[in-house]
């Protein structure tokens, strides 16, 4: 039988690319399967997520680059030899380790392999050095859409939730390599140990400048793979998500509640905060989900406080009424603010969006049930859209007098939130685009 010929780094890329366009695939998920699946070695895995992330970072803006090169217009091309200009333009354009002539005859070999239309690869070779040749007279657009590649409807909100300011810095820190985020497991590691785990792995680690117990990690490579990670000395976790769990302040005995948990990263900053006593329910809607919070709090050692569930977070579980000391509703949303980490949410079709703070607002109405008289409420969304946000609070506390917004304290710069909401960006805190209030229900 003969062999499968392996694929290469930017043959994976442009796979993904494809899939993403056409499929509605995850860019992160399709990668990673990919990747594994072509078996690369971890230098080439990450040239295939640059190239890959790379790319759709700048869709729009290669796209109006190539668009001034191409008799067609791009739309009217083969998906696949779109995707190969894309990953040729990109190279020659935006990444400067690699030469223009490999940027070119690999675009060039890619179309020949995947094109339908046999003349597509002289065709994308014809750009491509169209593009080289003229590269020092291309500008750069004046329309912040097209330049920092974001549709021009997701500017405009990102706009209109920054009060006209400073969009731009937004757009662009959207569009930078955040770094690995690991919180450190303090109930059984100091901080110090899993530094120096980590260091003996090769991983260059940096505590971050301003949030406890969280490390700043590159070179981890497959961070699965890594026995710092399997003994549980950390999880990864953006800084946002971590500092919402500390304003909801869980503490050691407490009766906790996370509504929305897969894959755990909040109950595992509750757990945490809690050094391992008292309870947490971590539910999810999703059964395939559950396996996600079991693994994750038996690697950290949590398996005996984390009870993982499935549960719909809008349907009321008589049990449960009154209940929690802690509850967390990390809602499904929009996922705005991690473009970071999901270059692709930007291009996702906006339309069924509209429909998200009726279900946003429909779990937290039925969870506020379970918080116990004194007991807390944190609201979260990774999204930085002010009627997932700001607006399904309002609406929830001109119904629920008993609940009133608390004010929180945070580290660093964040400092004191004295009306009890907080939304943090990429531009201003390095940190995902996140929002949270605290509600105190009244004892
Ligand atoms: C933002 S994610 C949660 C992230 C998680 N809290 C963490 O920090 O790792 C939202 C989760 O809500 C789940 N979900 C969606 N609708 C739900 C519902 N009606 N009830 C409970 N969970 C739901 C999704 O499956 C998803 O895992």
């Amino acid at each position: 039988m003969a062999r499968e010929r392996k694929k290469s780094a930017r043959e994976v890329a442009l796979l993904a690319l494809h899939a993403c366009e056409q499929q509605g695939a995850w860019s992160d998920g399709f990668l990673k399967k990919a990747i594994r699946e072509a078996g690369l070695d971890s230098r080439d895995a990450g040239f295939a997520s640059r190239l890959c992330f790379g790319v759709l970072q700048n869709r729009m803006l290669l796209d109006f680059y190539l668009g001034q090169f191409s008799k067609l217009p791009l739309d009217r091309l083969e998906a696949k030899i779109r995707s190969c200009l894309r990953l040729g333009a990109y190279q020659i354009l935006l990444l400067d380790r690699v030469p223009e002539s490999a940027a070119v005859n690999e675009s060039v070999n890619l179309a020949r392999q995947y094109a339908k239309n046999p003349r597509a690869a002289g065709m994308v070779n014809g750009i491509l050095r169209n593009l080289i040749r003229s590269r020092e007279t291309l500008g750069l657009p004046t329309q912040l859409d097209i330049r920092y590649s974001h549709p021009a409807w997701l500017v405009k909100e990102f706009d209109l939730a920054l009060n006209g300011e400073g969009v731009e810095a937004l757009l662009e820190a959207d569009n930078a390599i955040p770094p690995t985020m690991a919180q450190v497991n303090t109930t059984h590691f100091s901080q110090e140990e899993v530094v120096e785990l980590l260091r003996q792995e090769g991983v260059e680690v940096q505590p971050h400048p301003w949030i406890p117990d969280c490390l700043l990690l590159q070179g981890t490579g497959d961070l699965e793979r890594l026995e710092s990670f399997r003994r549980g000395a950390f999880y990864i976790q953006d800084g946002a998500g971590k500092l919402s769990v500390l304003a909801a302040d869980p503490r050691p005995g407490m009766q906790v509640l996370d509504a929305c948990a897969a894959p755990g990263g909040k109950s595992f900053a509750a757990a945490i905060r809690m050094g391992g006593q008292g309870e947490i329910w971590s539910c999810d809607i999703h059964p395939h989900k559950r396996g996600l919070i079991q693994a994750g709090a038996e690697r950290l050692g949590f398996s005996e406080l984390i009870h993982p569930a499935i549960q719909d977070g809008k349907q009321c579980r008589e049990e449960w009424i009154g209940r929690f000391d802690r509850v967390i509703a990390d809602v499904p949303c929009s996922g705005l603010g991690i473009i970071r980490k999901k270059p692709d949410i930007r291009y996702k079709d906006p339309e069924p969006l509209a429909g998200l703070p009726a279900i946003q607002s429909a779990i937290l109405e039925n969870v506020s049930r379970y918080v116990k008289p004194g007991g807390a409420l944190l609201y979260s969304t990774c999204t930085l859209l002010r009627r997932e946000n700001e607006g399904v609070v309002e609406a929830f506390l001109e119904k629920h007098s008993d609940f009133t917004l608390e004010r929180f304290q945070l580290p660093g710069p964040v400092g004191a939130v004295e009306g009890g909401m907080l939304t943090l960006w990429p531009h201003l805190h390095g940190a995902d685009g996140f929002f949270f209030a605290k509600l105190r229900r009244a004892t």
